[in-house]
């Protein structure tokens, strides 16, 4: 068994009266590609938020690589090696599909204007390099052919797939992906399925996706997490979740067709 690289301890978040979080745990091993699902509402968002620093946590504890993140800003958790997509895209509508990757992949090597003046050949060999990587990454979710195009008139499944480019432009350890299939049809959900498989087995990245799609989170993760109103009611392999009685309750009550 890997070492565990996540570990969510006794989470809990309010807003107002909505305990959206109650006392969450789950660990994610080194390498796996784990599912997060549950119906609407149900906390899977707000549990990507504690684990990124958009919101403080009210109690409980994430440890990342062995160190606690709590007290972290969002940018030190990116910098310690966890990137995100979100539910609601977050591209730069009006840059190139190639600009959102590298500014992304430039993260790490921020300069302020007077530094890129004195090291201005450092920064150029830089930036290529950012250049090169982004394009790598473009070529794997499939968009290396639209590079020049403004990333807002990509069709939406394809602003997904940039919204993944740039996250992995961020070269994560941990990578946590925010129901990369909303709003895609069935093919491109089956190409979604290669495209999150292929990341996982080449480059050797521990994954976390939340979906809705439960057909492909039931095909891709071999460990999913299930949450409703906020509490964890199940986990454990595809099998043990389709048959669990609280998980089918959950989600028939949401949708007969979900499961
Ligand atoms: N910033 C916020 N302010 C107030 N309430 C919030 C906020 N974020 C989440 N909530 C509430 O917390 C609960 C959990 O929301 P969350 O978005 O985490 O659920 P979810 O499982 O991701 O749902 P969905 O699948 O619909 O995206 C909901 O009742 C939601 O309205």
């Amino acid at each position: 068994m890997n070492a565990p690289i996540l570990e969510i301890l006794n989470i809990n978040k309010s807003f107002g009266g909505v305990h959206a979080v109650k006392d969450v745990s789950f660990k994610i091993e080194q390498g796996e590609l784990a599912g997060l699902i549950g119906p609407n509402g149900a906390g899977k968002t707000t549990v990507f938020n504690l684990i990124t620093n958009v919101y403080p946590i009210d109690s409980g504890d994430i440890i990342f690589d062995g160190l606690s993140t709590i007290r972290l800003k969002s940018y030190q958790v990116i910098r310690r090696g966890i990137a995100r997509t979100f539910q609601n895209l977050r591209l730069f509508g009006k840059s190139t599909v190639l600009d959102n990757v590298m500014t992304a992949a430039q993260v790490h090597h921020t300069y302020g204007f007077t530094e890129s003046i004195t090291h201005l050949g450092r920064w150029r060999r830089r930036e290529e390099i950012a250049r090169r990587r982004s394009m790598e990454f473009l070529e794997r979710v499939g968009l290396a052919g639209r590079a020049a195009q403004t990333a807002g008139t990509l069709p939406y499944g394809m602003q997904r797939r940039l919204e993944i480019a740039r996250a992995l432009a961020l070269e994560p350890i941990l990578l946590l992906l925010d129901e990369p299939a909303a709003g895609m049809n069935p093919e491109e959900v089956a190409d979604l399925n290669k495209l999150i498989t292929g990341i996982h087995r080449d480059l050797e990245l521990t994954i976390l996706v939340i979906e809705h799609h439960m057909d492909l989170i039931m095909q891709i993760c071999p460990h999913i997490v299930c949450v409703n109103f906020g509490a964890k009611i199940a986990e454990g392999g595809p099998d043990d979740i389709r048959k669990n009685p609280e998980v089918l309750k959950a989600y028939l009550g949401d949708d007969e067709e979900a499961i």
